[in-house]
């Protein structure tokens, strides 16, 4: 058994459920977020640490220079904005740490600064901020301008852009309300400061006109995966959400992460890291193989949404290129510099067309009974030496949620590789303990 529990999170889309299989009454009403209700309660309920809620900001038309196949397989789009459904999530549950997506290539530092401290009031110390730099030329057209920042320039605008944000969430102390009614105060006025920041890319006054959060700092979640990325999110993240391939690529990438953080002056074990893995649950292994045996013979549907990923993410238009060659080596992104080349690695020398039909986006391919994937879970965590999985499915749907939080967490839990429950109010506390 693995020397320490794991933690558990969740890649949540806000889009169309799996309207495919006809077995979903959500296909349309998905919009309300009742569905997303439902699904962070089965998740507090299996001991999940979070669900993160990840974001865009465009309708892609990169690929064949149409929106046909984006709309077709709605893996991107249509979406809900994650911000507000924070609230509802919240409302809903009671310790489960909810994380949503804003950029900050795409962003006003003043705005962002006030809504996640206001999140953070409202779910009592539960919320976190995915932080991305945004990846494509399609969302900056959404925000005047033509092109997106160089891929390392965006790194160094979020570097001003969360210094700036940490200042505002910062210029309240922690007792600023006084509330006291014999004086007649009810803030204390030299307790609230301006920041007066003038930078390279952002000027703003401060303070923030929001009071100091439960949390101080909502916790920092971020996907860096270049070098450059890495570096970001060492010095700046509370959790890691990651790709890479294979047990050795995980155990690689959380080393480097622990090492760069160090080299930042932080305690390593102050930064969770999470695989992302799409477990395939049957009763029986043969139920689990011919479950995946029959998602990887529909390779039309494999291969159009794949086109959709690279197109969506990294802006590569893959229409213009042979399917019947590997990608050639002079294509490059100013988009997920890191997702790209793990990609990359992934297609090995394969053509395109066989490569991206029979591709899973996932660290390491877990595929059985809950008995089996949770002993593989617990070897992969022994190997790389912790800290947890988040579960992806895009599309999801209720029957694959209660196959993971119905019948693989309760098998992870009488093995003790889970939490049983969350000791204290705020997500960080949370996130650092199992108590
Ligand atoms: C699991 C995971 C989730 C991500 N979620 C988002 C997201 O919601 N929005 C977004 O614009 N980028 C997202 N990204 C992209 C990352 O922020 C980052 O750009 C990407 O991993 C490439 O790393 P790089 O920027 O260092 O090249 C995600 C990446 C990963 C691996």
């Amino acid at each position: 058994m693995a020397a320490d529990p794991f933690r558990l999170g969740w890649f949540g889309n806000l889009t169309a459920p799996d309207w495919r299989s006809g077995w979903s009454e959500d296909a349309i009403s998905w919009t309300d977020a009742r569905y997303y209700v439902d699904m962070v309660r089965d998740m507090e309920r299996a001991g999940f640490d979070f669900m993160m809620l990840e974001d865009s900001l465009m309708v892609s038309d990169i690929y064949a220079g149409t929106a046909e196949l984006e709309l077709k397989h709605a893996l991107y789009a249509p979406k809900l904005d994650p911000v507000p459904v924070v609230s509802m999530l919240a409302y809903a549950t009671e310790h489960i740490g909810i994380v949503a997506t804003a950029s900050t290539t795409l962003s006003a530092p003043y705005t962002l600064a006030r809504t996640f401290s206001t999140l953070d009031h409202v779910t009592r110390g539960r919320v976190g901020w995915n932080i991305v730099t945004s990846s494509e030329d399609r969302a900056a057209q959404n925000f005047g301008m033509d092109t997106l920042p160089e891929h390392d320039l965006r790194y160094e605008i979020a570097e001003e852009f969360v210094d700036v944000v940490t200042r505002l969430w910062d210029s309240w102390e922690p007792d600023a309300i006084v509330a006291d009614a014999e004086r007649g105060y009810y803030a204390d006025h030299t307790k609230v400061r301006p920041i007066h920041h003038v930078g390279k890319h952002f000027k703003v006054r401060g303070p923030l006109n929001t009071p100091r959060s439960p949390q101080g700092r909502p916790m920092i979640c971020q996907a860096g995966a270049s070098p450059r990325g890495r570096d970001f999110a060492a010095k700046n993240a509370d959790m890691l959400l990651c790709i890479p391939n294979g047990l050795d690529g995980m155990k690689e990438y959380r080393d480097d992460i622990r090492a760069r953080a160090e080299f930042f002056g932080r305690d390593p074990d102050d930064v969770k890291v999470f695989f992302v893995v799409q477990p395939i649950i049957g009763r029986t292994m043969d139920e689990a193989l011919g479950k995946r045996d029959e998602m990887l013979a529909d390779r039309q549907h494999l291969f159009e949404t794949q086109m959709v990923h690279f197109g969506a993410i990294m802006e590569i238009d893959f229409s213009v290129l042979d399917p019947d060659l590997p990608i050639p080596d002079e294509v490059t992104t100013n988009g997920h510099q890191g997702t790209f080349d793990t990609w990359k690695q992934a297609f090995g020398g394969r053509t395109i067309k066989d490569a991206a039909s029979s591709m899973r986006v996932a660290s390491m391919e877990l595929v059985g009974t809950p008995s089996h994937i949770a002993d593989e879970m617990d070897k992969a965590m022994e190997y790389v030496g912790g800290d947890g999985f988040m579960f992806l499915a895009q599309p999801t749907s209720r029957q694959y949620i209660h196959e993971i939080t119905e019948g693989l967490c309760p098998e992870l839990r009488r093995r003790g590789l889970i939490r049983t429950g969350y000791a204290h109010q705020h997500f960080r506390d949370n996130m650092r303990s199992f108590g």
